[in-house]
């Protein structure tokens, strides 16, 4: 039987990012992608991300985490539900700092400047093209050649390429309404320069402190925020002498502080996480998982 059959699970969102959370440090036991895609149905609970805590595997840390999209896949980072579980953590022990491991390494979290405020420190932002990761070979990261629509007047083109432990791609726009992201979304998100698919971000840079966007994400599709996504395009929009290291973002379903931090590279992210309910999964949802 599945590990998660009547096993407790928190629906939280970091601004509206849907995110469910499970605790399976007392359990040997992991999570298949079959089994994320089964949470993710309808009858069971939808999410964008489902963020798993397993039994810590490095001293000092409190967990090691697995991120599932919505469709099964795995992700090395995700800023909205770091803050989620880091929320849940603090309520229930007190703490007010703590180290988790993901896939894309050790991710420093603490309180922030508010009751309400969690920051994650996101780690260092990769450019090389091996590392986001391109097909090719692109010297220049800060603006790749890629386009949709017609050649000579391209809809969109020359976004930004960057990794904060997955891979975006941003693309500067004047109004991030303007374009249809559901249809040029999986367009994007699955075009072969992407060996690994890409989370695809537009964005305004309304002045040099505040940006404005909206991502379709790599195996979930449009989210309402996507907290990487931010970190990604404020980190791109600061490396193009477009923006300052320290910018408000504002996501669909709300704002998130970034600031890159000159000491270190890092990417710290600020902003809230909700707490909606908790339950138990019913075992009918994976009964036709192995
Ligand atoms: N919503 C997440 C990102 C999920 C990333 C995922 N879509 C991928 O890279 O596969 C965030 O707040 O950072």
């Amino acid at each position: 039987m599945s590990a998660l059959a009547n096993h407790a699970f928190a629906k939280m969102n970091g601004i509206g990012n849907e995110i469910v959370v499970v605790d399976l440090r007392d359990s040997k036991a992991g999570v298949t992608a079959e089994e994320a895609r089964a949470v993710a149905s309808p009858a069971g609970v939808p999410y964008d991300q489902l963020m798993v805590l397993q039994p810590p595997r490095l001293q000092g840390t409190e967990a090691f985490i697995k991120i599932y999209n919505n469709d099964g896949s795995e992700s090395g980072a995700c800023g909205n539900g770091m803050r989620c579980v880091v929320r849940r953590l603090f309520e229930k022990t007190g703490q007010s700092a703590a180290t988790f491991e993901t896939r894309a390494g050790l991710l420093n979290c603490w309180q922030g400047p508010a009751p309400d405020l969690y920051t994650i420190d996101m780690g260092a932002p990769k450019f090389g093209w091996q590392d986001i990761p391109l097909a090719e070979e692109f010297r220049d990261t800060r603006y790749i050649e890629l386009q949709v629509g017609p050649i000579d007047a391209p809809i969109l083109h020359s976004p930004s390429v960057v990794s904060m432990g997955n891979p975006h791609a941003i693309f500067w726009v004047d109004d991030v309404n303007a374009y249809d992201l559901e249809r040029f979304g999986p367009l994007l998100e699955n075009h072969p320069i992407f060996p690994e698919r890409a989370n695809i971000t537009l964005a305004h840079i309304v002045d040099r402190d505040h940006i404005t966007m909206r991502t379709w994400e790599r195996g979930a599709g449009l989210t309402r925020a996507c907290g990487s996504a931010a970190c990604a395009t404020a980190v791109a929009a600061a490396r193009l002498k477009r923006a300052n290291r320290t910018v408000e973002m504002t996501l669909p379903g709300g704002k998130l502080s970034i600031e890159w931090r000159e000491r270190d590279d890092h990417v710290l992210m600020t902003g809230t996480a909700d707490f909606e309910y908790e339950g138990r999964f019913d075992p009918a949802l994976f009964a036709s998982v192995a």
